[in-house]
């Protein structure tokens, strides 16, 4: 099997790295523990950490242990890296609902049961510690200079930075001593605005225990608009089901930039390089293939086979020949102000311009004739509560072939 370093780096997983050549040679001599840190921000990953997943997953499938660590120590000073302004404070109950969610999504991608990979949370070792303690062994280690002129928190030094956030890097770097310690990890992986905090760590454990750790970051994906991937006019792509649905995730991959496609298939899907090679070589038209099976594969290993085919059957009805013919969906912008108890599903129906009565509404949805994001309806007199749909949107669908969408405001 090739080398574990050159699978990522032929992946996309490569920006900057540590020691090259020792951290291959560690790879090539034995099982290596390495480690994601993502810190539970929101209730939902969202699609910029897709690449610490899949760079999880990818080194698991190498014949490596992956550890992903839900930061729900490191929350409570939240990262300055690569931000301009303070974080907002999250209280410990949301800290620890966002971690309970966090780790549900984790575990779609990794195999936590058969101990082939491990999920830590760094609350355990965090929480607990003593501030005069934590100085003496930790923060002797670091030298104040030499912090300031990391790139993390240069860019702040004009906006500010408070002491808090300041000690954001002395706790990651904290994290891989303990990761070291208990589990004999010697590596950490992450974005390239990881790096000042990746390079603590090795060093600390350098210092402390005498013994050599990696750090290896992947470029912090932007889309050929030159946008941080993840984020679209309507906000972030989420894992979360309830927060963007599987149709939408779909769609967010199936239009991807056609010079996108080749570098997504090969971080974001487990299909065989030679595979995503000549599906990247596609043009025009048949590209448009390669962009379906992206779409399909990421949607499976976020949502399962059965949801990915759901989303696939709709968008090709949505832009089959017939239907809406690839035009764009119509859309109802619905004020939430004005149906403080929910709106029934019938004068949605109405309002939409879907039926013209409400008795044609229940006719149809009697004769099993229309799906609310993609689930057939069966309750004529649903109430649909707006909150419920304010971040996933709503799609209409009647028939096979007419699309509705309804967004609330
Ligand atoms: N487009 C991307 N490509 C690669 N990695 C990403 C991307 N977006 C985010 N990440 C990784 O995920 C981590 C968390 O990202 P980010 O800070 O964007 O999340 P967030 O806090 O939810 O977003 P925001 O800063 O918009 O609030 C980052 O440190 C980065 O390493
Ligand atoms: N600082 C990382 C998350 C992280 C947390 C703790 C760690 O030990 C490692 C990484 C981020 O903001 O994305």
């Amino acid at each position: 099997m090739a080398n574990a370093l050159d699978l990522l780096k032929e992946r996309g997983f490569f920006k900057q790295v540590t020691h090259e050549d020792e951290l291959r040679n560690a790879l090539a001599s034995g099982e290596v523990t390495g480690y994601v840190g993502f810190d539970p921000t929101a209730d939902s990953l969202h699609v910029g950490h897709l690449m610490g997943i899949m760079g999880l997953a990818h080194l698991q499938r190498a014949g490596h242990r992956p550890i992903a660590l839900v930061g729900g120590g490191t929350v409570m000073i939240g990262d300055p890296s690569g931000r301009t302004e303070l974080r907002q404070m999250l209280s410990v109950e949301v800290i620890n609902r966002n971690a309970e969610r966090i780790k549900k999504q984790l575990s779609h991608y990794l195999d936590f049961e058969s101990g082939r990979a491990l999920l830590v949370n760094n609350a355990d070792w965090i929480l607990p510690l003593n501030y005069i303690e934590f100085l003496r062994e930790i923060g002797s280690q670091f030298s104040v200079n030499r912090m300031l002129t990391a790139e993390c928190f240069r860019a702040r030094m004009e906006r500010g930075l408070s002491f808090i956030e300041f000690n954001y890097m002395l706790l990651q770097a904290y994290d891989f001593l303990v990761l070291h310690r208990k589990y004999g990890c010697i590596l950490q992986m992450g974005g390239d605005d990881q790096w000042s905090n990746i390079l603590a760590g090795t060093d600390l454990i350098r210092r402390l225990e005498g013994k050599e750790a990696y750090g290896l970051t992947w470029p912090l994906l932007t889309t050929a608009s030159g946008k941080k991937m993840g984020k679209t006019e309507a906000g972030a792509v989420w894992l979360d089901p309830a927060k963007t649905t599987p149709f939408d995730f779909y769609q967010y991959w199936r239009n991807t930039h056609d010079d996108d496609v080749e570098r997504f298939l090969a971080c974001f899907t487990f299909l065989p390089m030679d595979e995503v090679r000549r599906l990247g070589a596609l043009r025009d038209k048949e590209i448009n293939e390669a962009k379906k099976i992206l779409a399909f594969e990421v949607t499976k290993l976020a949502h399962g086979e059965e949801e990915a085919r759901k989303a696939q059957e709709t968008a090709e009805r949505l832009f089959a020949e017939g239907g809406q013919g690839g035009a764009a969906v119509p859309v109802t912008k619905v004020q939430r102000a004005a149906y403080p108890a929910g709106i029934p599903l019938l004068d949605l129906l109405v309002l939409t311009g879907l039926v013209p009565s409400k008795k044609e509404g229940r006719r149809l949805i009697d004769q099993g004739g229309l799906q609310l994001n993609q689930k057939p309806v069966t309750e004529v007199g649903m109430i649909i509560q707006p909150q419920d749909y304010q971040e996933s949107g709503l799609l209409l669908q009647k028939g096979k072939k007419v699309f509705h969408k309804v967004e609330f405001n």
